[in-house]
């Protein structure tokens, strides 16, 4: 009988396959903290020379009548990163609502309004980055306002941070963002499914990795995160993964406090410079931080609270969580 050799063969392959994978950990784990010390690189230094809005002003688009936690959390989160100012523009009736979450917001209730997308490009030019998404709903008339605020976006050359229902609107009509290589996309699983579907018609097999690059070319090149077990980030060229240890929690708004934070880290890397970013793409460490930094308030935020942790204990973890990351 052969069984002996085969089981031998069997053994020697598994033994193989098990030192690729944990070689191909190791590489993954020393590429993630080779790309967490560039984001280190990107913040910038707190000095008593600076004025108010230097450090960033973040506009998120969102917050409709079903949905005004998850802009009050991306909103909030920009400020907790350390933008100094914070802006959501949201429907009417929203308004009051959000305002009410928090003083530090600055609120304007106009995106059901005709002059929508005068109001929003009338700020523009004081803001850094805008998100554009969360809370936002898929209401046609909000939804086609929305169109015309990406369009005034995009002409003034202001980064954008695409998650949640903005995602929605891009899978109806991607060439609305197609090649604009300051745009960043947020997508969870099924968010990531149906952009893959609209756009590339055929996603194919293939991995993870593969279908975020294949994605992101498709899109021409903007930033795609796809979030899950594992967030898999990629510009087209490269790809990098964030495997920071988050939780098991899976509560509504983590991505919401993501998208935030990711506001703030692209106007900081889009500042930094190729003396601090050497060679890397802007947006990628931004996004990687991002991920780290979400992924670390959960774990911290988890540890504390367990099973009952929601995304206001995450918020409350992000000082002492970006302090851990990035200020050791
Ligand atoms: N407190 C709030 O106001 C919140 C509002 N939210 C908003 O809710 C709106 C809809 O967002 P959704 O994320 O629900 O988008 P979708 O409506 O596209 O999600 C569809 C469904 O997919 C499911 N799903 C998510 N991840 C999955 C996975 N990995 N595998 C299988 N199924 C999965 C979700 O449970 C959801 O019911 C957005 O505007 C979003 O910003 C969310 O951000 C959560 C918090
Ligand atoms: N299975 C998982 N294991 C660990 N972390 C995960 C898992 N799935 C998602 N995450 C993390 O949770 C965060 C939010 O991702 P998620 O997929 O929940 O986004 P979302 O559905 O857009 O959230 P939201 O409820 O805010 O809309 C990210 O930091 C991601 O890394
Ligand atoms: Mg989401």
């Amino acid at each position: 009988m052969a069984v002996g050799p085969v089981w031998a063969a069997a053994g020697a392959c598994l033994r193989v396959l098990q030192r690729a994978f944990s070689l191909h950990k190791a590489h993954s784990i020393k590429d993630m903290e080779n790309t967490l010390q560039l984001v280190r690189n990107i913040i910038p230094p707190q000095t008593s020379k600076k004025h108010k809005g230097q450090d960033g002003r973040i506009g998120v688009v969102g917050g409709c009548q079903e949905y005004t936690g998850a802009p009050y959390f991306a909103a909030i989160s920009a400020l907790k990163v350390g933008a100094d100012l914070s802006h959501v523009f949201c429907t009417r009736e929203a308004a009051p609502v959000v305002k009410s979450y928090s003083p530090e917001l600055i609120v304007h209730p106009v995106l059901d309004s005709p002059g929508a997308v005068h109001h929003v490009e009338e700020w523009l030019p004081r803001l850094h980055v805008l998100v554009v998404g969360p809370g936002l709903g898929r209401d046609d008339t909000l939804l086609e306002n929305v169109k015309g605020i990406l369009e005034a976006a995009k002409a003034r050359d202001i980064p954008v941070v695409i998650d949640a229902d903005g995602l929605w609107l891009i899978a109806q009509h991607p060439a609305l963002l197609q090649g604009y290589r300051k745009a960043v996309l947020t997508p969870n699983h099924v968010e990531f499914n149906r952009l893959s579907e609209a756009v590339l018609r055929d996603p194919g097999d293939g991995s993870d990795r593969e279908a975020v690059q294949r994605l992101s070319q498709a899109l021409g090149n903007v930033t795609v995160v796809r979030k899950g077990e594992r967030d898999v980030i990629s510009d087209g060229e490269q790809v990098l993964e964030c495997a920071q240890e988050g939780s098991s929690r899976r509560c509504g708004g983590q991505g919401d406090l993501l998208s935030g934070a990711l506001g703030v880290l692209v106007h900081w890397a889009l500042l930094a410079g190729p003396e601090k970013t050497k060679g890397s793409s802007p947006l990628l460490l931004a996004a990687m931080g991002a991920c780290s930094l979400t992924r670390q308030c959960s774990h911290q935020a988890f540890q504390k609270h367990g099973r009952s942790t929601t995304t206001t204990d995450m918020i409350a973890e992000v000082g002492p969580a970006f302090h851990r990351l990035f200020e050791t």
